[in-house]
């Protein structure tokens, strides 16, 4: 058997996702999510002219052999434009496996260790009060695990604000980074009450969540991991920027609030240290940006040993294709945590037809041959790419911050 053709598809129903669909030369295809938010066309390219000629003649069943191929031979090694379009070729040579085998993805994985997928989503509001009404909503919703991020009084825009409320929250929103303003005194100041009053509204059952977005340093993140365990935060995400693992050396030291970091990383040299050191309780590497189901099955073994749990990223800026991926690997992957669900837009929905279901606050796994997703192509071509970059932060003073 064959690879007979390869192609990208771009499409935009409410957001930019690319996706690549490997056929091969009996008929049967598979498809894989290479989306790369705000740099959605660098792994286009990358695709389109360093991957595709290299893949068209090849067996599509040696997964293994084709991953180290196109790692090794790039010579240039890691990198999220590297590794997302390596992962969208392993996405797409598991899901053809599973279609020749008849059998879910799970199944190759090494069958289920549970029977559904615990889930949390995002609550947000433009302040305390707006965002635990949110809260409310998603518990109705049957979630049993909600990200709360509200709005901090004196600073313009807040990460993980959405615009109105009700809506989701959706940073690339602009040709070119929009600006927005930080100042961490304001949220340190602030995060603690509200932590605080979800807590006092919705009991102790409840897990909750809460992403930093790199802003804080080291010390910084220590106070705030303190500060929040009469909180009992089920995890605080990605408190510093993360290209410095030793920086969770120092926050480890401080504080009992478990700590989740990864959704940038693309590899598993970016959390080696972070696991073996058991500096994290949370890997949140996504099969996209990490190099697929093969890389991400070799992260999630070591961190097993480590006790650290598996918590991907799943925003809309991962496609279904990822999502649907990602709940076969949460339904097998035996130190699983916590998946990562913001709801895409049903235009999207639409144009990735797809058998993972949600219901009270857990994904339910497909029992379709292969990941269990699909690209409607016609669909797709109804929604042109829009070109959308992330924001930019800055200090009061003008200085250039994390975003
Ligand atoms: O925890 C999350 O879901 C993330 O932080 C996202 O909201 C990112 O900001 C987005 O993926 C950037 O493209
Ligand atoms: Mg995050």
């Amino acid at each position: 058997m064959k690879i007979k053709d390869a192609y990208v598809i771009v499409t935009s129903p409410g957001r930019n996702f690319v996706t690549l669909k490997i056929v091969t030369d009996e008929g049967v295809h598979g498809i894989g999510d290479a989306t790369l938010n705000g740099r959605e066309m660098a792994v286009v390219a990358y695709l389109e002219e360093h991957v595709i000629p290299a893949l068209v003649g090849r067996d599509p069943q040696r997964i293994e052999d084709t991953w180290q191929y196109l790692y090794r031979g790039a010579y240039w090694r890691r990198g999220p434009v590297t590794m997302s379009a390596i992962a969208a070729v392993d996405m797409a040579l598991w899901d053809i496996k599973g279609k020749l085998a008849g059998l879910p993805l799970y199944q190759l994985l090494g069958g289920k260790s549970r029977e559904r997928v615990m889930t949390y989503s995002h609550a947000t509001g433009s302040d305390i009060a707006a965002c635990l009404d949110e809260v409310a909503r998603h518990v109705e919703q049957g979630y049993r695990a909600v990200r709360v991020q509200s709005g901090i009084p004196g600073i313009q825009s807040t990460y993980g604000v959405a615009k109105r409320p009700g809506e989701r929250y959706e940073p690339a929103d602009a040709k070119l980074p929009a600006e927005h303003d930080w100042n961490t005194a304001r949220y340190l100041n602030h995060a603690p009450k509200l932590f605080a009053a979800v807590r006092e509204r919705f009991g102790d059952d409840l897990h909750v969540l809460h992403d930093v977005h790199h802003r804080l340093t080291p010390i910084e993140a220590a106070r705030l991991g303190k500060e929040a365990e009469p909180y009992k935060l089920f995890w605080l995400e990605d408190c510093v920027p993360a290209e410095n693992q030793q920086s969770f050396k120092l926050i480890r030291q401080h504080t009992t609030t478990p700590l989740a970091v990864g959704e940038v990383f693309n590899s598993i040299h970016d959390c080696r240290e972070l696991i073996e050191n058991q500096w994290i309780d949370y890997i949140r590497a996504s099969l996209t940006h990490a190099g697929g189901i093969t890389a991400m099955r070799r992260i999630a073994d070591l961190a097993g040993l480590y006790h650290v749990r598996t918590g991907f990223h799943g925003p809309t800026d991962l496609s279904p294709v990822c999502l649907g991926a990602a709940v076969h690997f949460d339904t097998w992957v035996p130190n699983f945590g916590i998946q990562e669900h913001m709801p895409h837009e049903t235009r999207t929905d639409e144009v990735f037809p797809h058998d993972y279901r949600f219901e009270d606050g857990h994904f339910i796994v497909g029992e379709t041959p292969g990941h269990g997703v699909d690209i409607d192509e016609k669909a797709a071509a109804r929604f042109p790419y829009q070109p959308a970059s992330l924001p930019v932060n800055r200090l009061e003073d003008g200085t250039l911050w994390h975003w």
